[in-house]
């Protein structure tokens, strides 16, 4: 994995899969059940760790995966979170500027620790040749769960704060890239081995925003932690940018780029994967799905990727109803690439 993101291209290419860790797993369930919430599992590196190597010893990914949330950095700078069943994550909304005093990083670090104590014990707990990925969301997903107070269709509230008081609107931001910048610095020194930067909600803006509200952050965040951890490759991964691929990758400064599920693997090996290795992309729906219609859009996306610098991945998270046999006959079908096609 570490080999690939370097910019070589391997004959069989690595893989792991972003949420590979969760509930489509009985073992997972099975210890959601007894850590009580969400939270507590993520806060509790006894159970953090053992559930990050669960998907490891079924499958044998290439990579690790820090057990997590990107939501822990709102929660560690003081806005309540909590996780309801079958509604997701819920925090107490932040919509405008006089309310960023709610905010504090005294406590950030602190409440944090768990998660640095959960990456060093990986460090010893998976395979040497195993990757560990630490990660974190990308300041402008961060801040629409934070302005939000949860998912949403739309995105009105954050865009309007963003469109409406962008001096404002960059006070949050800001702090996100200070802080999130600090978060990675500290995984990294921790044991992790790349990190990953989640921009879930990256593709609902129109590309001035974009450029403003992505691009700038990450470029920040990216120069931050390359000042104090140069050799660590950094993937982004703004799900739905669509043409604006292109600009992310010439301006971020990321080392690797994560594709998510609507981007064409031939286009973005012409226009992307020249410029720096790519990661994805397969749909995670065919993944649930299964059979031969998994079985030919795998071998699809290896045969536009596999020549240049490649990390095979899906184009967004398991989904919880992914039958946990199909992961592993995707799992076979890559280990055998190239040699059973
Ligand atoms: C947007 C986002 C979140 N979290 C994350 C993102 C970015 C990627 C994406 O777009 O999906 C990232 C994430 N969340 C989780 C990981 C762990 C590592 C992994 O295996 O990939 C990672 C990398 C665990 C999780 N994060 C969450 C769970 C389920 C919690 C449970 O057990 O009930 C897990 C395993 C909860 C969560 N966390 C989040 C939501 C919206 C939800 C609820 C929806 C859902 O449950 O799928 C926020």
């Amino acid at each position: 994995m570490l080999a690939a993101l370097a910019g070589e291209a391997r004959a069989r290419p690595p893989f792991w899969l972003m949420r590979q860790a969760g509930r489509y797993l009985p073992e997972y369930r099975e210890l959601r059940a007894k850590a009580g919430s969400f939270l507590d599992l993520c806060y509790n590196p006894d159970f953090a760790v053992e559930v990050t190597l669960q998907p490891l010893r079924r499958y044998g990914m290439d990579a690790a995966i820090l057990f997590s949330d990107i939501l822990v950095v709102p929660h560690a700078l003081g806005q309540p979170l909590a996780y309801l069943e079958g509604e997701g994550p819920k925090l107490d909304p932040i919509r405008k500027t006089e309310e960023l005093s709610r905010l504090s990083r005294e406590r950030f670090h602190e409440v944090l620790a768990p998660v640095y104590e959960t990456l060093r014990r990986l460090t010893t707990a998976i395979p040497t040749e195993t990757t560990l990925i630490g990660f974190a969301g990308a300041p402008w997903t961060i801040a629409c769960y934070m302005v939000e107070g949860g998912g949403s269709k739309e995105y009105a509230h954050v865009k309007r704060w963003a469109y409406g008081d962008p001096e404002g609107f960059a006070r949050l931001i800001d702090l996100l890239v200070e802080v999130t910048a600090d978060y990675l610095c500290a995984q990294i020194e921790a044991g992790a081995e790349t990190v990953q930067l989640f921009d879930s909600w990256a593709g609902v803006l129109p590309i001035g925003q974009f450029r403003r509200w992505v691009i700038e952050p990450t470029r920040r965040i990216v120069a931050a932690v390359k000042a104090r951890h140069p050799e660590t490759p950094i993937i982004g991964f703004p799900r739905g940018a669509g043409h604006a691929y292109e600009d992310y990758v010439a301006d971020s400064g990321v080392d690797a780029v994560g594709l998510d599920t609507t981007v064409s693997p031939l286009w973005a090996a012409r226009n992307l994967q020249t410029r720096l290795p790519v990661q994805g992309n397969l749909d995670p729906i065919m993944l649930a799905t299964g059979g031969k219609a998994l079985t030919d859009a795998t071998g699809e996306i290896l045969e536009s990727f596999a020549a240049r610098p490649f990390v095979f991945n899906l184009g967004h998270g398991v989904i919880q109803t992914t039958p946990p046999e199909h992961v592993a006959d995707l799992a076979r079908q890559l280990r055998r690439w190239p040699d059973l096609g």
